[in-house]
């Protein structure tokens, strides 16, 4: 059985950069950069007022000239218009452009005007240039803004935008299907009779995955082999980049997922992690380009924790190569732990972070792979290694976000 490490590892090594597609701007938010965005303009592309007042010549000023003429008003979205003489000023509103002559802005709290005419109130002239932001002052025309592999961020799209990008190249989005599998299994509509349960695990997998990347589509296959086989052959051949199973990959009679893919042509990369929850673990591959295959076991709590720890660092590997998958981060136990079993334990914790900015990790009372309401209080799961069974409080730790 091969340890959490090497499993990831090998999942990782499947992670393929994603074709490109081109998007409007508005519905590229939160998506990866296909192409290089460069400054086509001077960021900002004219000396800009920074705030309401008059421009005048600081020469003039700084000369001991304190009362200006006011020879014309400069409003925001209005063609440069020049200051007659040194010795005028014109009044300018912020985002104006600064009218040339001028290069120094005072603001309206430090004048008065009375019969077109602005007398200054401060004592001595300020700098030369307060309050312009000065033409290139940020960024240079040419100047690369965005590479290729950025993460369209608010801030990023708000460059986009400034650079006249209606449209962006993005790396598209995983396309994933996620397979529920089980005759227990009824939709979230019905009315489940004694011996049933309505599916919740393809809605755990598909919230964590969508806001990573993956474009889901939500299967269901029953345990009937010949309906099963039918099924897998279609979703195989549909095009998705992975296809996320949830159980069947046990040891039970009805267990069919292991030997099924086989037999459809998807080679096993492993089966089994010495990890718990989610020892049953399968990953392969369809040989020929087709989707990489995720089989987690079907337990809830194991389903959902497996997704976080290999799934969704396998999308964002995809779509971000440069950057690779993020790892986890570093939490610290707020009461002991202890775990027997020789297995890598995945330990659902809320994180809360102290005074001293320290992230601490309270483990939450989960009553087994099966408890999924156990779940709810869980932001994180920490990572035990399997080499260890006493984990001391303050003791630090990998945690995953869920
Ligand atoms: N003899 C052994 N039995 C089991 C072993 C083992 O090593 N030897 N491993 C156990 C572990 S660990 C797990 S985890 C489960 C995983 O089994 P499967 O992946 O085959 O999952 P299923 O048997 O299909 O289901 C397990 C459990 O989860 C419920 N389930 C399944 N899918 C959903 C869904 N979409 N929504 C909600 N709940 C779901 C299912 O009803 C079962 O109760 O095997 C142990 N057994
Ligand atoms: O993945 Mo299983 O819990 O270890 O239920």
């Amino acid at each position: 059985m091969i340890s959490v490490a090497e499993a990831y590892a090998r999942v990782l090594a499947t992670a393929h950069p994603l074709p490109p597609e081109t998007l409007p701007l508005p519905a590229a938010a939160g998506r990866i950069l296909a192409e290089a965005l460069a400054a086509d303009r001077d960021f900002p592309p004219f000396d800009r007022v920074a705030m309401d007042g008059i421009a005048v010549a600081h020469a003039a000023w700084a000369g001991g000239q304190t009362v200006f003429p006011i020879a014309h008003a400069q409003f925001a979205g209005a063609p440069a218009r020049p200051l007659p003489g040194p010795g005028v000023a014109a009044e300018v509103m912020t985002g104006a452009v600064l009218p040339p002559g001028a290069d120094t802005v005072v603001r309206y709290e430090d004048i008065t005007i009375a019969n077109q005419q602005a007398a200054i109130n401060i004592a001595a002239p300020a700098r030369a240039g307060v309050n312009v932001h000065a033409q290139a002052a940020d960024r240079r025309r040419g100047d690369l803004l965005l590479p290729a592999g950025t993460r369209l961020t608010p801030a990023a799209l708000a460059v986009a935008a400034t650079v006249g990008a209606p449209e962006v190249h993005v790396t598209r989005l995983a396309r994933v299907a996620v397979v529920s599998t089980g005759d227990e299994l009824v939709d979230v509509a019905a009315t489940p009779l004694p011996h049933q349960i309505r599916r919740s695990n393809a809605y755990a997998v598909q919230a964590l995955l969508a806001p990573a990347g993956a474009d889901v589509h939500l299967f269901h296959l029953p345990d009937d082999l010949p309906t099963l086989r039918q099924g897998l052959t279609n979703i195989l051949a549909a095009g998705f980049d992975a296809v996320v199973l949830s159980g069947a990959v046990s040891k039970g009679r009805a267990d069919h997922l292991p030997g099924l893919l086989r037999e459809l042509g998807v080679e096993e990369i492993f089966h089994e992690v010495n990890q718990r929850p989610g020892k049953p673990m399968w990953f392969g591959v369809r040989a020929g380009g087709g989707p990489v295959v995720f089989g987690l076991p079907g337990n809830p709590v194991s389903t959902l924790l497996t997704a976080a720890r290999y799934v969704r660092p396998w999308l964002l590997a995809c779509q971000q190569p440069a950057a690779g998958a993020p790892g986890p981060t570093p939490a610290v136990l707020a009461a002991p732990v202890q775990f027997r079993p020789a297995l890598a334990h995945l330990l659902p914790v809320q994180i809360a972070v102290d005074a001293l900015g320290v992230r601490r990790a309270t483990p939450v009372a989960v009553g087994g792979s099966g408890d999924l309401a156990g779940l709810l209080g869980a932001d994180a799961f920490l990572e035990l290694p399997a080499e260890l069974t006493d984990f001391a409080a303050g003791t630090a730790w990998p945690a995953w976000p869920l």
